[in-house]
């Protein structure tokens, strides 16, 4: 593939840059194209850094840098909290606060007593540095010193460690010299401040992302830090903004929805539609089934896989899952995934190893180690479990025993000193939940998708048909005070216009909008669907297929 002229000037340019890519714009492109440049000119021991929002995304990001057989040296690819821990807190709080009594496990507030919790009651006030005193520090130390280590205090400990570190800052400093973050508008605070203090030690810093794709508010993300870096001297400012993914209606589809003054493309016809069905979820599943040859022939599909079903939440999706007849393949998030012990990234990643032909063993050896650490003797182990594995993935049904009792030992040689019975615990409810464990498994050429808009982020498919068009579900309102649904409150327009838009533009070809006459509630009772405001709200349908 060439780089357009926007591209390359963006790989030439060597100093600090933060990039406004469009979807489809190719910035996982860009960005897998400057790391690979930049590994050229480092050593073993040095690396770049690379943030991704999720372990997929990181996972695909790292294979399209070194697709041509690099080696990534000392790099590090994973998410924020991954690299505050291991880059940041593991190895650098001791010299604050001393050796820990043991193993670390990474807890979550909910997880605490109430009496724990009143411990944490500050983590509500979105902490900054500049507030920690000294009794939050004491109690962070405090858990520090039992191995424990709060998932929510994980970026302001980091700056905390960091801050008063200097040999986190030298370590850092003397092994990365470039630091990536991809899809920077869903960065929270700590994030962001991280970023600017690494900045500072003259690490050459790019950061990219869509303002529009923000859809993570919900959890304290926030969209100003990237636009805060287009306004900072330190950055120039690149744009990205030819889509080279969707057909031209999606684009002026999705442009539209944005501001309704966008400048249109000419377009021959639209292919993006709206469809209601009559009656609930069902009768949508009982729609594509009927409809999905005509669909396939129509926006040109080769393969089933190319199509996804996207949905808001996890019920509609379930209830899709249930009643299609066509073979497909639902994703769901499980616990393990995002769990932040070591032995679960270690298990999620064997996971993918097994059920997953796409992905390498040695992704899941450099999870949190470089291959050339490991003495030939461990080396021996690995390579003989491997093969245990391979024999245990072909027979059928699968032997989760004899899976587990492997990973296991695989994990005791990876990461001997963080063994943990919590990551054991999720290892054997994954296994033992079906839905959990097929969404491992990349659907087959005659598998249609089905996740989450959350899901899909980052994706790209021949045809989207987006689900849960409904009045109150997406953009999702509630009822004002006193129940009172003439005037009712959205929970947060921008993000929901943001997630409809992800979801859009995902779609190459063609882009199916569907609503239905009824629908069901969360608490599976069937209420009357209205169809969303996205629908039709400034005139927008006269950019739809008539
Ligand atoms: N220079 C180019 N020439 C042709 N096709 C390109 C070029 N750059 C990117 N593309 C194609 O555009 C599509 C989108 O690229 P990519 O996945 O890198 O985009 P993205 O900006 O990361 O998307 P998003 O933010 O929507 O997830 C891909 O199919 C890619 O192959």
């Amino acid at each position: 593939m060439k780089p357009t002229n926007q591209q390359k000037l963006i790989l030439d340019y060597d100093g600090n840059s933060v990039v406004i890519a469009a979807p489809g714009s190719g910035k996982t492109f860009v960005l897998s194209q400057k790391i690979k440049q930049n590994l050229k000119l480092l050593l073993d021991h040095q690396g770049i850094i690379a943030i991704s929002y999720t372990n997929k995304a990181s996972n695909e990001l790292k294979s399209r840098s070194l697709s041509n057989g690099e080696k990534p040296k000392s790099s590090f690819f994973g998410t924020i909290d991954k690299f505050n821990l291991s880059e940041i807190i593991i190895p650098f709080a001791k010299h604050l606060f001393g050796i820990p009594a043991n193993e670390f496990k990474i807890i979550k507030n909910s997880s605490l007593s109430n009496e724990e919790k009143e411990h944490f009651e500050w983590l509500d006030r979105k902490i900054t540095l500049e507030e920690l005193d000294e009794e939050i520090i004491n109690i962070i130390k405090e858990y520090f010193l039992k191995g424990l280590i709060l998932i929510e205090t994980i970026g302001v400990f980091a700056d905390y460690v960091f801050t008063n570190s200097i040999a986190c800052q030298k370590y850092i400093k003397s092994k990365y010299k470039f630091i990536y973050i991809d899809e920077y508008q869903d960065s929270g605070y700590q994030q962001h401040q991280i970023f600017l203090k690494i900045l500072n030690l003259n690490i050459t810093a790019t950061a990219v992302g869509d303002l529009n794709q923000s859809i993570y508010a919900f959890s304290g993300k926030d969209s100003k830090f990237l636009l805060e870096l287009t306004e900072n001297d330190s950055f120039k400012y690149f744009k990205l903004d030819k889509n080279h993914r969707c057909h031209p209606s999606i684009i002026n589809y999705s442009n539209y929805l944005l501001n309704p003054k966008t400048e249109l493309i000419p377009v021959d016809n639209n292919q993006i539609l709206f469809i209601r069905t009559d009656g609930n979820e069902i009768s949508i599943a009982n729609w594509i089934d009927k409809y999905i040859e005509t669909i396939q022939n129509t926006f040109n599909v080769k393969k089933l896989n190319q199509i996804a079903i996207l949905t808001r939440g996890n019920r509609t999706g379930q209830i899709i899952d249930e009643n299609l007849n066509s073979k497909h393949r639902l994703f769901v998030s499980n616990a393990l995934d995002i769990n932040l012990n070591i032995w679960s990234a270690i298990f999620s990643n064997l996971l993918y190893f097994v059920f997953d032909r796409g992905h390498k063993f040695i992704d899941v050896i450099e999870v949190f180690s470089s291959y050339e650490k490991f003495s030939s003797k461990e080396l021996k182990k690995l390579k003989l479990y491997k093969q245990n594995l391979e024999s245990i993935a072909i027979q059928e049904p699968i032997n989760k025993e004899a899976l587990k009792t492997e990973f296991i030992k695989i994990a005791k040689v990876i990461s001997p000193n963080t063994s943990s019975q919590e990551s054991i615990e999720l290892l054997q409810s994954v296994l033992s939940n079906e839905i959990e464990l097929n969404s491992y498994q990349s659907a087959e050429e005659d598998e249609i998708n089905i996740m989450t808009l959350h899901k899909s982020k980052g994706l790209e498919f021949d045809v989207v048909i987006h689900l849960d068009l409904y009045e109150w579900i997406l953009p999702k309102k509630k009822p004002g005070p006193n129940n009172d649904f003439n005037n009712p409150i959205y929970d947060n327009w921008t993000q929901d216009v943001n997630l409809h838009y992800v979801g859009i533009t995902r779609a190459k070809n063609g882009c199916i909008l569907i609503s239905s006459t009824k629908r069901t509630n969360y608490e599976y009772k069937q209420k009357q669907g209205k169809d969303s405001e996205f629908i039709w709200d400034n005139n927008i349908k006269e950019l739809r297929h008539k």
